[in-house]
């Protein structure tokens, strides 16, 4: 058997406490399959003294990451601090300035700062790899890089925030608004510290850029991810989309058009009776369409101990068995600057609005989706005892700056009470 890997493993918390779970009870497995022995030599966190439910003391203990990072006696350091600045950052520097492969399950730091890491990292023929930064144990990285490297990739999708789909699963199921269901997921422990992070979509929005990267061969570019998050997102919106055979979720898509590469996150409509619109719960689900291939559905767990250990043993296991992948599929110093679209291509939207019930109301509202080229596909009016009515408007294919310009028109009519909200309505046939 050849010579173990010694790994470093820097953060011991929720994904570093499983990831010494798995290396230390499958040693035997995992050697095997690697054809040389996986073996932790060094652990850093902030707190020695801790019950994490695993035995240390077999490892040499470091204070500082970064220390644990410039051993002799460590060959792969994984970085499970987080954060896309600070300890994270200088602990995956001083890997790659020492000579180490780096594993790491942190999406901030990559899609803030990938680009020069991974070309630090292969410009010294070290790997960097981050299999559970995206979608947790959903192997989709590895999916992209090479299960569909043969591909022309023609869109990448995902529910990729756990915490999101929980929070409108649930208004959906128990018909519960947003701030109530938003506090549960806060008791539960789903959201991350700064809560902005999930509901913001930015968490998200990291893992879409990453996941682009590599279907398009573009620089990581998360300031050109259109984010939007699910704050807005009202009971009555779901209710109303649920009565229209749609679901609302938060939805990456990424496709390169004739224009640059189109890359959003933000509350989107699908067909309920679609996989995506079946995803029910913290559950994630990624969906990758080649030329060659089709289009393959992933779903799973996209956060927890166990399965983002799974992930991040993946990688561990890849570069022990000696396969050295560039951190995006291609080296990092071919990556285009790509091109940002920022509107997405045509499609159905979704359209709430509240307008004043007096008679030609409704016309001139619909006139003025009409003289922006915008034709209508159903449009509903609720029950409304008070004096004004919340009517649904289900568009044809239209561009989002004709639907913009409707929608500008439409606060001249005097008609209009409030701002109308906008659903994309994402097609996927
Ligand atoms: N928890 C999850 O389900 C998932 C986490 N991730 C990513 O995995 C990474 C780790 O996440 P968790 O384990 O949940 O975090 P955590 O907060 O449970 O653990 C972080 C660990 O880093 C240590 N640490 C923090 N600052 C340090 C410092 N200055 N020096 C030494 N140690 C320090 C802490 O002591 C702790 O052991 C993050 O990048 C996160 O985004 C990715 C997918 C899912
Ligand atoms: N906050 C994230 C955790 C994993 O990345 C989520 O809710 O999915
Ligand atoms: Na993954």
């Amino acid at each position: 058997m050849s010579d173990p890997v010694r790994l470093g493993i820097a953060g011991l918390g929720t994904v570093g406490a499983g990831v010494v779970k798995i290396v230390t009870k499958r040693a035997e497995t995992l050697a095997a399959r690697a054809g040389r022995p996986i073996q932790i030599t060094a652990v850093s966190a902030r707190t020695r003294d801790k019950d994490r439910g695993v035995d240390l003391s077999p490892f040499a203990w470091e204070d500082d990451p970064v220390a644990l990072a410039a051993r002799d006696d460590v060959d792969l350091v994984v970085e499970l601090v987080g954060g896309d600045s600070g300890p994270a950052k200088s602990t995956v520097e001083a890997a790659i300035a020492n000579g180490k492969d780096v594993v790491t399950a942190n999406k901030a730091l990559l899609a803030l700062h990938g680009q020069a890491l991974a070309e630090a990292a292969e410009a010294k023929g070290l790997c960097l790899r981050f299999e559970a930064a995206v979608a947790g144990g959903i192997p989709c990285v590895k999916a992209l890089t090479e299960g569909l490297a043969g591909n022309r990739i023609e869109r990448v999708m995902g529910v990729m925030n756990g915490t999101c789909n929980y929070i409108l699963t649930r208004m959906e199921d128990a018909g519960l608004p947003y701030d109530t269901v938003f506090a549960e997921a806060n008791a539960l422990g789903y959201l991350e510290a700064d809560p902005t992070l999930d509901v913001g979509g930015i968490d998200a929005g990291h893992k879409l850029a990453l996941l682009a990267s590599i279907a398009y061969g573009t620089r990581v570019d998360f300031e050109g991810v259109k984010l939007e998050g699910i704050e807005r997102v009202s009971i009555a919106d779901i209710r109303h989309a649920a009565d229209m055979g749609f679901k609302v979720k938060l939805l990456g898509v990424a496709q390169m058009t004739g224009r640059g590469l189109e890359a959003r996150m933000s509350p989107c409509l699908v067909p309920a009776s679609s996989p995506l619109g079946q995803l029910d719960g913290a559950t994630n689900m990624v969906v990758l369409e080649g030329d060659a291939v089709g289009r393959i559905v992933m779903r799973g767990a996209g956060a927890g101990e166990g399965p983002t250990a799974s992930a991040v043993l993946a990688d561990i296991m890849e570069i022990a068995r000696g396969t050295r992948l560039s951190t995006f599929g291609q080296p990092a110093s071919t990556l285009k600057a790509g091109t940002r679209a920022h509107s997405g291509g045509p499609s159905p939207y979704y359209l709430r609005m509240d307008l004043v019930d007096k008679p030609g109301a409704l016309a001139k509202i619909a006139s003025c989706l009409g003289d922006a080229g915008i034709s209508i596909d159903r449009m509903r009016q609720y029950d409304h005892p008070e004096s004004t009515a919340p009517v649904i408007v289900v568009t044809h294919k239209a561009g989002r700056p004709s639907l913009d310009a409707a929608i500008e028109a439409m606060a001249e009519t005097g008609v209009l009470i409030g701002e109308p909200v906008a659903l994309r309505i994402e097609q996927l046939d």
